[in-house]
Protein backbone atom coordinates (compact mmCIF):
# COMPACT_ATOMS: atom_id res chain seq x y z
CA UNK A 1 0.00 0.00 0.00
CA UNK A 2 1.14 3.60 -0.98
CA UNK A 3 2.20 6.02 1.77
CA UNK A 4 2.30 9.50 1.79
CA UNK A 5 4.63 12.17 4.31
CA UNK A 6 5.83 15.45 4.44
CA UNK A 7 8.76 16.48 5.96
CA UNK A 8 9.05 20.41 6.59
CA UNK A 9 11.87 21.70 7.89
CA UNK A 10 12.36 25.41 8.88
CA UNK A 11 15.55 28.11 7.05
CA UNK A 12 18.04 29.64 9.52
CA UNK A 13 20.51 32.60 9.96
CA UNK A 14 23.11 32.00 11.57
CA UNK A 15 26.00 33.91 13.60
CA UNK A 16 23.44 36.81 14.63
CA UNK A 17 26.72 38.66 15.22
CA UNK A 18 29.45 37.71 17.06
CA UNK A 19 28.07 34.06 17.04
CA UNK A 20 30.39 32.87 14.22
CA UNK A 21 29.83 29.24 13.80
CA UNK A 22 27.78 28.87 17.25
CA UNK A 23 25.00 30.13 17.20
CA UNK A 24 21.78 29.90 15.17
CA UNK A 25 18.08 31.11 14.64
CA UNK A 26 15.65 28.72 13.01
CA UNK A 27 13.12 31.32 10.66
CA UNK A 28 9.78 30.93 9.54
CA UNK A 29 10.30 29.86 5.61
CA UNK A 30 10.15 26.55 5.47
CA UNK A 31 11.54 24.06 2.61
CA UNK A 32 9.06 20.97 2.38
CA UNK A 33 9.51 17.75 0.95
CA UNK A 34 6.53 15.75 -0.42
CA UNK A 35 6.96 11.72 -0.46
CA UNK A 36 5.14 8.88 -1.60
CA UNK A 37 6.25 5.31 -1.43
CA UNK A 38 4.48 3.39 -3.58
CA UNK A 39 5.92 -0.24 -3.65
CA UNK A 40 3.26 -1.38 -6.14
CA UNK A 41 4.92 0.65 -8.86
CA UNK A 42 7.44 -1.27 -10.65
CA UNK A 43 10.23 1.10 -10.68
CA UNK A 44 11.92 2.30 -13.44
CA UNK A 45 14.19 4.98 -12.29
CA UNK A 46 17.46 4.88 -11.17
CA UNK A 47 17.95 4.52 -7.50
CA UNK A 48 14.36 4.04 -7.18
CA UNK A 49 13.35 7.82 -6.63
CA UNK A 50 11.95 10.52 -9.03
CA UNK A 51 12.40 14.17 -7.40
CA UNK A 52 10.10 17.04 -8.97
CA UNK A 53 10.80 20.76 -7.71
CA UNK A 54 9.07 23.67 -7.14
CA UNK A 55 10.91 26.91 -6.56
CA UNK A 56 9.30 29.94 -4.58
CA UNK A 57 12.60 31.61 -3.89
CA UNK A 58 12.84 33.27 -7.03
CA UNK A 59 16.60 31.56 -7.59
CA UNK A 60 17.69 31.25 -10.56
CA UNK A 61 19.70 28.25 -9.72
CA UNK A 62 19.12 25.24 -11.45
CA UNK A 63 18.57 22.14 -9.00
CA UNK A 64 18.94 18.63 -10.25
CA UNK A 65 16.60 16.18 -10.47
CA UNK A 66 18.87 12.70 -10.39
CA UNK A 67 18.76 11.44 -6.92
CA UNK A 68 22.62 11.03 -7.45
CA UNK A 69 23.01 14.81 -7.46
CA UNK A 70 20.43 16.81 -5.79
CA UNK A 71 21.85 17.82 -2.40
CA UNK A 72 18.32 16.36 -0.59
CA UNK A 73 18.24 13.09 -1.91
CA UNK A 74 22.35 12.42 -2.02
CA UNK A 75 22.69 13.17 1.78
CA UNK A 76 19.39 10.76 2.29
CA UNK A 77 21.00 7.91 0.33
CA UNK A 78 24.68 8.45 2.49
CA UNK A 79 22.42 7.72 5.91
CA UNK A 80 20.56 4.98 4.11
CA UNK A 81 24.01 3.11 2.51
CA UNK A 82 25.60 4.02 6.11
CA UNK A 83 22.87 1.30 7.14
CA UNK A 84 23.26 -1.42 4.30
CA UNK A 85 20.43 0.26 2.10
CA UNK A 86 21.69 1.11 -1.39
CA UNK A 87 18.77 3.15 -3.08
CA UNK A 88 14.85 4.34 -1.66
CA UNK A 89 12.43 1.98 -1.66
CA UNK A 90 10.61 1.53 -4.21
CA UNK A 91 8.97 3.59 -5.90
CA UNK A 92 9.84 6.85 -4.10
CA UNK A 93 8.63 9.87 -5.18
CA UNK A 94 10.12 13.73 -3.17
CA UNK A 95 8.49 16.54 -4.49
CA UNK A 96 10.78 19.32 -3.14
CA UNK A 97 9.02 22.77 -2.66
CA UNK A 98 11.14 25.39 -1.56
CA UNK A 99 10.36 28.75 -0.36
CA UNK A 100 14.44 29.42 0.92
CA UNK A 101 16.33 31.73 -1.57
CA UNK A 102 19.70 29.93 -2.73
CA UNK A 103 23.16 31.06 -1.71
CA UNK A 104 21.94 34.33 0.23
CA UNK A 105 22.87 33.25 4.10
CA UNK A 106 19.46 31.80 5.11
CA UNK A 107 20.99 28.38 5.47
CA UNK A 108 19.68 26.57 2.61
CA UNK A 109 22.12 24.42 1.95
CA UNK A 110 21.91 23.62 5.78
CA UNK A 111 18.44 22.95 5.49
CA UNK A 112 18.51 21.00 2.30
CA UNK A 113 21.18 18.42 4.81
CA UNK A 114 18.61 18.38 7.18
CA UNK A 115 15.75 17.62 5.26
CA UNK A 116 17.78 15.02 3.39
CA UNK A 117 19.06 13.57 6.85
CA UNK A 118 15.39 13.39 7.67
CA UNK A 119 14.28 11.67 4.57
CA UNK A 120 16.58 8.86 4.94
CA UNK A 121 16.01 8.10 8.28
CA UNK A 122 12.32 7.99 6.98
CA UNK A 123 12.30 6.37 4.16
CA UNK A 124 14.63 3.59 5.14
CA UNK A 125 12.79 3.25 9.06
CA UNK A 126 16.15 3.60 10.77
CA UNK A 127 14.82 5.29 13.75
CA UNK A 128 17.37 7.52 14.40
CA UNK A 129 17.56 10.41 16.80
CA UNK A 130 17.38 13.85 15.76
CA UNK A 131 20.60 13.93 18.05
CA UNK A 132 22.05 10.78 15.73
CA UNK A 133 20.92 13.26 13.02
CA UNK A 134 22.99 16.03 13.65
CA UNK A 135 26.17 14.05 13.73
CA UNK A 136 25.29 12.81 10.05
CA UNK A 137 24.31 16.38 8.72
CA UNK A 138 27.85 17.40 10.82
CA UNK A 139 29.70 15.06 8.61
CA UNK A 140 28.16 16.97 5.25
CA UNK A 141 27.96 20.68 6.51
CA UNK A 142 30.73 21.16 9.08
CA UNK A 143 30.14 23.81 11.36
CA UNK A 144 26.72 23.39 13.75
CA UNK A 145 25.34 26.27 13.85
CA UNK A 146 22.54 26.56 10.66
CA UNK A 147 21.96 22.47 10.91
CA UNK A 148 21.04 22.75 14.49
CA UNK A 149 18.55 25.54 14.40
CA UNK A 150 16.84 23.67 11.44
CA UNK A 151 17.05 20.18 12.71
CA UNK A 152 16.14 21.70 16.67
CA UNK A 153 13.92 24.94 15.84
CA UNK A 154 14.48 28.07 17.95
CA UNK A 155 17.48 30.10 18.83
CA UNK A 156 20.75 28.01 19.56
CA UNK A 157 23.99 27.65 20.55
CA UNK A 158 25.90 24.77 19.37
CA UNK A 159 29.45 22.87 20.22
CA UNK A 160 31.43 20.67 19.06
CA UNK A 161 32.23 17.73 21.21
CA UNK A 162 36.13 16.95 21.64
CA UNK A 163 36.45 14.25 19.83
CA UNK A 164 38.98 11.38 20.62
CA UNK A 165 41.37 11.10 17.75
CA UNK A 166 40.91 8.14 15.75
CA UNK A 167 37.10 9.82 15.88
CA UNK A 168 38.76 13.84 14.49
CA UNK A 169 40.17 11.62 11.48
CA UNK A 170 36.98 9.99 10.92
CA UNK A 171 34.80 13.57 11.18
CA UNK A 172 37.61 15.09 8.95
CA UNK A 173 37.13 12.93 5.92
CA UNK A 174 36.96 14.21 2.72
CA UNK A 175 33.60 15.50 1.77
CA UNK A 176 34.25 13.60 -1.30
CA UNK A 177 33.90 9.99 0.52
CA UNK A 178 30.81 11.06 2.34
CA UNK A 179 29.17 12.52 -0.60
CA UNK A 180 30.81 10.48 -3.29
CA UNK A 181 30.49 11.80 -7.18
CA UNK A 182 27.70 10.82 -8.87
CA UNK A 183 28.53 6.95 -10.56
CA UNK A 184 25.99 7.45 -13.42
CA UNK A 185 23.89 4.92 -12.07
CA UNK A 186 26.26 2.32 -10.95
CA UNK A 187 26.54 1.29 -7.43
CA UNK A 188 29.77 1.09 -6.54
CA UNK A 189 28.66 -0.49 -3.15
CA UNK A 190 31.14 0.88 -1.32
CA UNK A 191 29.55 1.36 2.67
CA UNK A 192 30.14 5.76 3.19
CA UNK A 193 32.33 6.09 6.42
CA UNK A 194 29.27 6.46 9.50
CA UNK A 195 29.68 9.92 11.62
CA UNK A 196 31.07 9.04 14.94
CA UNK A 197 28.80 9.73 18.19
CA UNK A 198 28.12 12.75 19.07
CA UNK A 199 29.83 15.43 17.28
CA UNK A 200 27.61 18.11 17.63
CA UNK A 201 25.59 19.52 20.68
CA UNK A 202 23.06 22.45 20.95
CA UNK A 203 21.15 24.54 23.76
CA UNK A 204 18.34 26.47 23.30
CA UNK A 205 18.09 29.91 24.57
CA UNK A 206 14.80 32.32 25.18
CA UNK A 207 13.44 34.44 22.39
CA UNK A 208 11.75 37.80 23.64
CA UNK A 209 8.14 37.21 21.91
CA UNK A 210 8.11 40.99 20.71
CA UNK A 211 11.61 40.51 18.56
CA UNK A 212 10.83 39.86 14.88
CA UNK A 213 13.54 39.24 11.88
CA UNK A 214 13.45 40.90 8.89
CA UNK A 215 15.39 39.58 6.33
CA UNK A 216 16.77 41.80 3.38
CA UNK A 217 17.81 39.56 0.42
CA UNK A 218 19.84 40.94 -2.17
CA UNK A 219 19.25 39.72 -5.64
CA UNK A 220 22.88 38.11 -5.83
CA UNK A 221 24.16 35.06 -4.57
CA UNK A 222 27.75 34.31 -2.51
CA UNK A 223 28.26 30.79 -1.84
CA UNK A 224 29.31 30.22 1.63
CA UNK A 225 32.24 28.42 0.57
CA UNK A 226 33.74 31.68 -1.04
CA UNK A 227 32.79 33.64 2.29
CA UNK A 228 34.59 31.42 4.15
CA UNK A 229 37.90 31.34 2.34
CA UNK A 230 37.89 35.47 2.82
CA UNK A 231 37.79 34.62 6.53
CA UNK A 232 41.74 34.69 7.74
CA UNK A 233 43.63 31.62 9.94
CA UNK A 234 44.36 33.86 12.97
CA UNK A 235 43.00 36.99 14.91
CA UNK A 236 44.17 39.07 17.48
CA UNK A 237 43.30 38.78 21.11
CA UNK A 238 41.87 42.06 21.14
CA UNK A 239 39.18 41.21 18.51
CA UNK A 240 38.59 37.46 19.77
CA UNK A 241 38.02 39.19 23.09
CA UNK A 242 35.91 41.97 21.16
CA UNK A 243 33.23 38.63 19.87
CA UNK A 244 33.66 37.05 23.32
CA UNK A 245 32.04 39.66 25.06
CA UNK A 246 29.12 40.20 22.73
CA UNK A 247 28.64 36.43 21.90
CA UNK A 248 28.32 35.98 25.82
CA UNK A 249 25.60 39.09 26.16
CA UNK A 250 23.57 38.02 23.17
CA UNK A 251 21.28 35.20 24.53
CA UNK A 252 20.30 37.15 27.33
CA UNK A 253 19.98 40.49 25.60
CA UNK A 254 17.85 38.47 22.82
CA UNK A 255 16.19 36.53 25.60
CA UNK A 256 15.03 39.62 27.68
CA UNK A 257 11.39 41.23 27.51
CA UNK A 258 10.62 43.93 27.05
CA UNK A 259 14.04 44.26 24.50
CA UNK A 260 16.38 46.38 24.98
CA UNK A 261 17.48 48.06 22.13
CA UNK A 262 20.97 49.71 22.92
CA UNK A 263 21.85 46.08 24.55
CA UNK A 264 21.03 44.39 21.45
CA UNK A 265 22.65 46.51 19.25
CA UNK A 266 25.73 46.42 21.07
CA UNK A 267 25.47 42.18 21.76
CA UNK A 268 25.25 42.16 17.44
CA UNK A 269 28.68 43.98 17.11
CA UNK A 270 31.17 41.93 15.84
CA UNK A 271 34.85 41.64 14.43
CA UNK A 272 35.24 38.02 13.53
CA UNK A 273 33.90 37.32 10.36
CA UNK A 274 31.50 40.38 8.80
CA UNK A 275 34.92 42.91 8.52
CA UNK A 276 36.02 40.04 5.91
CA UNK A 277 32.76 39.72 4.00
CA UNK A 278 32.79 43.09 2.86
CA UNK A 279 35.23 42.69 0.32
CA UNK A 280 31.92 40.04 -1.53
CA UNK A 281 29.35 42.70 -0.53
CA UNK A 282 29.16 46.22 -1.83
CA UNK A 283 28.22 48.69 0.81
CA UNK A 284 28.39 46.20 3.86
CA UNK A 285 30.41 48.04 6.58
CA UNK A 286 27.77 51.11 5.74
CA UNK A 287 24.52 48.97 6.08
CA UNK A 288 25.61 47.81 9.48
CA UNK A 289 26.23 51.04 10.54
CA UNK A 290 24.22 53.70 9.34
CA UNK A 291 21.23 53.64 11.48
CA UNK A 292 21.18 52.37 15.28
CA UNK A 293 18.39 52.31 17.97
CA UNK A 294 18.39 55.70 18.73
CA UNK A 295 18.09 56.91 15.30
CA UNK A 296 15.68 54.26 14.32
CA UNK A 297 13.12 53.67 16.18
CA UNK A 298 11.54 49.98 16.34
CA UNK A 299 15.10 48.98 15.42
CA UNK A 300 16.94 46.18 17.87
CA UNK A 301 20.37 45.28 15.98
CA UNK A 302 21.71 44.42 12.63
CA UNK A 303 23.92 41.86 10.96
CA UNK A 304 25.13 39.76 8.07
CA UNK A 305 22.52 37.28 8.00
CA UNK A 306 24.64 33.49 7.88
CA UNK A 307 27.96 34.35 5.09
CA UNK A 308 25.72 36.56 3.66
CA UNK A 309 24.55 38.73 1.37
CA UNK A 310 21.05 38.57 3.33
CA UNK A 311 20.74 41.45 6.08
CA UNK A 312 18.92 40.31 9.25
CA UNK A 313 17.78 43.18 10.81
CA UNK A 314 16.02 42.35 14.15
CA UNK A 315 12.92 44.74 15.57
CA UNK A 316 10.23 45.59 17.30
CA UNK A 317 8.44 47.60 14.94
CA UNK A 318 8.35 49.40 11.75
CA UNK A 319 9.27 46.72 9.70
CA UNK A 320 8.87 48.10 6.66
CA UNK A 321 10.43 51.54 7.24
CA UNK A 322 13.39 49.78 8.23
CA UNK A 323 13.43 47.01 5.47
CA UNK A 324 13.30 50.27 2.91
CA UNK A 325 16.04 52.24 4.39
CA UNK A 326 18.30 49.01 4.17
CA UNK A 327 16.88 48.46 0.42
CA UNK A 328 18.27 52.05 -0.36
CA UNK A 329 21.21 51.37 0.97
CA UNK A 330 21.88 48.36 -1.54
CA UNK A 331 20.07 50.75 -4.24
CA UNK A 332 22.74 53.04 -3.83
CA UNK A 333 25.43 50.27 -4.67
CA UNK A 334 23.34 49.43 -7.66
CA UNK A 335 21.75 45.85 -6.00
CA UNK A 336 18.17 45.47 -5.86
CA UNK A 337 16.46 43.24 -3.05
CA UNK A 338 13.49 41.62 -1.71
CA UNK A 339 12.61 41.75 1.73
CA UNK A 340 10.12 39.15 4.43
CA UNK A 341 9.18 39.69 7.91
CA UNK A 342 10.33 36.38 9.66
CA UNK A 343 9.50 34.76 12.47
CA UNK A 344 11.71 32.40 14.91
CA UNK A 345 10.60 28.97 14.12
CA UNK A 346 9.79 27.25 17.39
CA UNK A 347 9.80 23.81 15.85
CA UNK A 348 13.01 22.28 14.25
CA UNK A 349 12.18 20.11 11.27
CA UNK A 350 9.02 17.28 11.74
CA UNK A 351 7.38 14.54 9.57
CA UNK A 352 3.90 15.04 9.08
CA UNK A 353 2.15 12.05 8.26
CA UNK A 354 -0.59 12.54 5.34
N1 LIG B 1 16.46 22.72 -1.73
C1 LIG B 1 17.65 22.43 -2.25
N2 LIG B 1 17.77 21.39 -3.08
C2 LIG B 1 18.96 21.08 -3.61
N3 LIG B 1 20.10 21.80 -3.40
C3 LIG B 1 20.04 22.85 -2.58
C4 LIG B 1 18.82 23.22 -1.96
N4 LIG B 1 19.05 24.29 -1.20
C5 LIG B 1 20.36 24.58 -1.34
N5 LIG B 1 20.96 23.73 -2.17
C6 LIG B 1 22.38 23.76 -2.58
O1 LIG B 1 23.11 24.57 -1.67
C7 LIG B 1 23.74 25.65 -2.36
C8 LIG B 1 23.76 26.92 -1.54
O2 LIG B 1 24.54 26.68 -0.39
P1 LIG B 1 25.38 27.83 0.30
O3 LIG B 1 26.39 28.41 -0.65
O4 LIG B 1 25.89 27.24 1.57
O5 LIG B 1 24.34 28.99 0.59
P2 LIG B 1 23.23 29.17 1.72
O6 LIG B 1 23.68 30.37 2.47
O7 LIG B 1 21.94 29.41 0.99
O8 LIG B 1 23.21 27.92 2.56
C9 LIG B 1 22.93 25.83 -3.61
O9 LIG B 1 23.72 26.42 -4.63
C10 LIG B 1 22.51 24.41 -3.94
O10 LIG B 1 23.56 23.76 -4.63
N1 LIG C 1 28.77 30.22 10.37
C1 LIG C 1 28.65 30.08 8.94
C2 LIG C 1 27.20 30.20 8.55
C3 LIG C 1 26.94 30.10 7.07
O1 LIG C 1 25.56 30.29 6.87
P1 LIG C 1 24.90 30.33 5.42
O2 LIG C 1 23.44 30.53 5.68
O3 LIG C 1 25.51 31.45 4.68
O4 LIG C 1 25.19 29.00 4.79
C4 LIG C 1 29.47 31.19 8.26
O5 LIG C 1 29.32 32.34 8.67
O6 LIG C 1 30.26 30.88 7.36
Amino acid sequence: MASSFVIRTPCSSANIGPGFDVIGLALSLHLELHVTIDPTTASQRPLNCAITYEDQSRSTEAISLDPEVNLITRVALYVLRCHDQRAFPAETTVHIVNPIPLGRGLGSSGTAVVAGVMLGNEVGRLGLSKERLLDYCLMIERHPDNVAASLFGGFVGTYLNELKPEDVARKEIPLSEVLPAPAGGIDTGNRPPAPPLGIGHYRKFQWAKEIKAIAIIPDFVVPTANARNVLPQSYSRADVVFNLQRAALLPAALGSSPPDPDMIFLAMQDKVHQPYRKTLIPGLTEILQFMTPATQPGLLGICLSGAGPTILALATDRFTEIADRIVAQFAANNISCQWKLLEPAQDGAMVISK
